[in-house]
């Protein structure tokens, strides 16, 4: 960026020096490094960020196409997106959605848990811990606008928020379906979705693997509202101005009273929940099942 474009820049953006490096860092004009309209706004490969129209609130797109799969490179980048809005005074709220059509997330990229060495599920799962922690934790208001299907690693980032609210759409299922895949939810996929929708509830959402259009995800309590398409946004932002009317230490303190203790069973045992990972992964069984689950999403195109 030449000197004289970031002379023009107002001063605030100047003092937040990460948003104008990855504007530089991407080679994009002065207006898409961050600066429209007097609000910032940034964005990395997989995750755009961008001041909403209400003050203090950030919408958090992931776009990772064609499906926003979780990989390594998309969580690392939301961590990183929601550590610099928790760091940004500026910012109370986030509203994460999606920039892809017709699809939240589709969960845990597959190609991550097929195929790899010991190391690089290692790394991953790493990540999808920190991910799950640090979202399940934040002392911003999340407010999830599921545009799209949202399973298995996908629902489990719309559980971390503080409220969700589902575009009805017949095609928008949500739910763990690990059982279908053969695999295994791990006891914190398990205990977010049971601190949502209850003990009974999570007994057979979770064995079954059930994937629930926007009606069953409301009526038990997985969402906490289902509208139109064309209001998810206004919605989320009317939620948010709800939840950002109370002083926000308060809140904060209410919710980590909540959450910590959930959190905190992950963290005691965060390396062998990894080595638990790695070998369950690497068995020739789950790998067989993880592939055939893969070719038949690939074949049903065919
Ligand atoms: C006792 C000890 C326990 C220890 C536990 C240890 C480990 C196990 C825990 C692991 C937890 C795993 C969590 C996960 O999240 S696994 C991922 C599960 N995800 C799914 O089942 C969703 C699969 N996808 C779909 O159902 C659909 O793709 C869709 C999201 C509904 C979108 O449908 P549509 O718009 O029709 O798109 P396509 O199906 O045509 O897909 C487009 C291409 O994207 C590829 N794809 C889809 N999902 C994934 C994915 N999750 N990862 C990677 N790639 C994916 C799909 O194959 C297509 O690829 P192509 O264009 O090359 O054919």
């Amino acid at each position: 960026m030449a000197l004289t474009a970031v002379l023009r820049l107002p001063a605030r953006a100047l003092l937040r020096p990460w948003a104008l490096l990855r504007g530089v860092a991407l080679g994009r004009t002065e207006a898409a490094a961050g600066i429209r309209n007097g609000a910032r706004r940034f964005g990395s490969q997989h995750v755009l960020v961008e001041p909403a129209a209400a003050a203090g609130v950030a919408v958090m797109k992931l776009r990772n196409p064609p499906v926003n799969s979780l990989s390594l490179e998309l969580l690392t980048e939301l961590v990183i997106s929601l550590e610099k809005l928790e760091n940004d005074k500026v910012f109370r709220g986030v509203i994460l959605t999606s920039d892809c059509p017709s699809v939240f997330s589709s969960g845990l990229d597959l190609r991550e848990l097929c195929g790899r060495n010991p190391a690089r599920y290692a790394e991953f799962w790493k990540a999808v811990q920190e991910m799950w922690l640090r979202f399940y934790l934040s002392n911003l208001v999340l407010v999830a606008a599921i545009n799209g299907a949202c399973p298995a690693g996908g629902c489990l980032l719309s559980l971390t928020c503080d409220y969700r609210v589902l575009a009805d759409n017949p095609k928008y299922l949500m739910g763990l379906n690990e059982t279908l895949l053969g695999i295994v939810a791990p006891f914190w996929f398990k205990d977010s979705i049971m601190n949502t929708i209850g003990h009974r509830a999570t007994e057979q959402a979770l064995q079954l693997g059930s994937l629930l259009p926007p009606a069953e995800a409301l009526q038990v309590g997985m969402v906490d509202q289902v509208v139109p398409e064309d209001q998810l946004l206004s919605t989320a932002l009317s939620v948010m101005a709800k939840w950002l009317a109370v002083p926000d230490h308060a809140r904060q303190l209410t919710k980590s009273m909540i959450r910590q203790a959930t959190a905190d069973r992950l963290l005691k045992q965060r390396d062998a929940d990894i080595q638990n990972f790695v070998s369950f992964i690497s068995k020739d069984a789950i790998q067989k099942s993880l592939q055939t689950y893969l070719e038949k999403l690939k074949q049903k195109k065919g």
